[in-house]
């Protein structure tokens, strides 16, 4: 059975790695150096980072520079998200040489434009679909932007060639991931899903491997690592077969 693929997170916020609860500007605890965080989890095995630039999700500014830099020190891939939402954003976060980049708000506000980079880029393009319920949440998951199942229609017949599901109950808890959500996802979507939301054991990603055959393709780990609940080498040794 394909291995579930795990990806560390870091969140940059006003220049420190952070978390996040539900999401919500104001509930940060800081980590220290993006890049030093990045380093640590490639040191320590992963073949993937998440790096979320959280200051362009929820319009504070910007962390480009930094992201560019820390995504251009990996030897590992980079998914990159946060602010990417136009041609010029869509560019210079590609230009990074990240190996994809994520949406969020451009895909409930542009769908054209999305519609366009996901037939240019192919597999460079993921849809990150943050939901509460089954509403979806854009601009730093402060604003209602759809519903989850007709966008998924939508953006699985535009070829969308991979989805980021995150559960913003979940995030930054430690309460669980959200396992019918992704089960529900898997069930509409012959595209791969990556999880995101709610990891706070081994066994929550052992129960998240469990999805596979379904069509889980990976997880975001966040909170959970920088809380020290187990090592991204035991994590990696947990879902490794
Ligand atoms: O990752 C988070 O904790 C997070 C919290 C609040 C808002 C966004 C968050 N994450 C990422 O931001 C992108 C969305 O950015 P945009 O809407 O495209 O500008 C989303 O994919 C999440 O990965």
């Amino acid at each position: 059975m394909a291995k579930l693929e795990l990806l560390p997170a870091v969140d940059v916020r006003d220049g420190q790695a952070v978390r996040l609860v539900h999401g919500e500007s104001g509930t940060e605890t800081a980590y220290g150096s993006p890049l030093q965080a990045a380093l640590a989890w490639q040191a320590a095995g992963a073949e993937w980072l998440h790096l979320v630039d959280l200051d362009a999700a929820f319009g504070t500014g910007d962390n480009r520079a930094l992201v560019a830099e820390v995504t251009r020190a990996m030897d590992i891939k980079v998914e990159l998200s946060g602010g990417i939402r136009d041609d010029d954003t869509l560019a210079a976060a590609l230009a990074t040489g990240c190996t994809r980049v994520n949406l969020g708000t451009a895909a409930l506000e542009t769908p054209q434009w999305v519609a366009k980079v996901i037939a240019g880029h192919g597999d460079r393009i993921a849809v990150g679909l943050d939901v509460r319920g089954t509403t979806l949440r854009g601009r730093g998951w402060t604003r209602d932007g759809g519903d989850l199942y007709e966008t998924l229609e939508r953006l699985d017949k535009e070829g969308c060639a991979r989805y980021v599901v995150t559960d913003i109950a979940k995030d930054g808890t430690l309460q669980g991931p959200n396992l019918e959500l992704l089960k529900n996802v898997c069930a509409v979507t012959d595209s791969p899903v990556v999880a995101s939301g709610g990891v706070s054991s081994l066994a929550d990603l052992r129960a998240i491997a469990d999805l596979v055959p379904l069509g889980v393709e990976g997880s975001i780990v966040g909170k959970a690592l920088y809380a020290k609940a187990f090592t991204l080498e035991e994590a990696l040794e947990a879902v490794s077969s």
